[in-house]
């Protein structure tokens, strides 16, 4: 099963935001990352294949329209997860999640504690689940955005930057988790991120927006050069392989505008 994306058109507040993004893929199962510089588009491409964002385009997922489903159908299938993490709330991050399920699901109660439970181990927040969501770190509220996001079990799962809050062990453990729960649900996942090593050793696939070509799309071994990591970043950088495959990304220093 794959997301073709075949064209992507958004407009806000009369600028244009993406004109003409269209050629991308995403396979379900996989880790694709979107890449590209602060401003670039990330967010609006992901909330516009959300339909958070106003946006006309054509795309597709094993014969699912996207752009011409109901909102609630959409809203079944894509699920966004904004860069904010979850609201500073009175509610307990058991309830939390139990309440996203019970939003996605119609289904008998046990099921629904027994997918909660689960989520929450997997992202080892059980120890948490009695804790108000006002009560919680930034690191922790970003854990449980991700259950939440997690539990609804969406067919595509569009991620803002969801390890920005996270310390080197829980960043390493939610991409392990998120590509064993591509793998074992079948989903598609697009994960819009800065931290390039991330991107390079846990993505299969990668999508960038390179300024004057809209978003490249490939393997990590071919979207990542060090030239091309100059256009888009205007930075010098050494890219560190392992095993056939780009594995560290080390930016070396910021490139001032003559030498891009
Ligand atoms: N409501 C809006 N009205 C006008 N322009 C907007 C609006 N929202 C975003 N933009 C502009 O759209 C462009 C893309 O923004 P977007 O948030 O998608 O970028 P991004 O790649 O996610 O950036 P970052 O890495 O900083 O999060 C930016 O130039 C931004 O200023």
């Amino acid at each position: 099963m794959t997301l073709v994306i075949e064209r992507l058109d958004c407009t806000k507040a009369g600028v244009d935001i993406l004109t003409g993004i269209g050629g991308l893929h995403a396979e379900a199962g996989r880790i694709t990352a979107l890449l590209g510089a602060n401003g670039a588009g990330k967010s609006t491409l992901l909330r516009a294949l959300a339909g958070v964002d106003k946006a006309e385009g054509k795309a597709s997922l094993a014969g699912l329209e996207l752009f011409d489903m109901s909102p609630k159908a959409r809203a079944q299938a894509v699920y966004y997860m904004p860069q904010e993490s979850a609201p500073r709330s009175l509610i307990t991050v058991f309830e939390a999640v139990l309440l996203a399920r019970r939003t996605a699901f119609d289904e008998p109660l046990p099921r629904s504690y027994q997918a909660v439970g689960e989520r929450l181990e997997e992202l080892s927040l059980t120890s948490l689940c009695e804790r108000p969501l006002a009560a919680l770190s930034g690191g922790q509220r970003q854990r449980v955005s991700l259950a939440l996001a997690a539990v609804r079990e969406p067919r595509i799962l569009l991620l803002d930057e969801p390890s920005s809050a996270l310390d080197l062990h829980h960043q390493l453990q939610l991409f392990e988790w998120l590509g064993s729960s591509a793998a074992r649900n079948d989903t598609v996942v697009v994960v819009a991120l800065h931290d390039l090593s991330l991107a390079a050793r846990y993505a299969d696939h990668l999508w960038m927006f390179e300024p004057g070509r809209g978003v490249i799309e490939g393997s990590p071994a071919q979207v990542l050069t060090t030239q091309r990591l100059r256009r888009v970043y205007h930075i010098e950088a050494e890219i560190e392989w392992r095993e056939g495959r780009p594995a560290t990304v080390v930016p070396i220093r910021a490139l001032p505008p003559n030498e891009v």
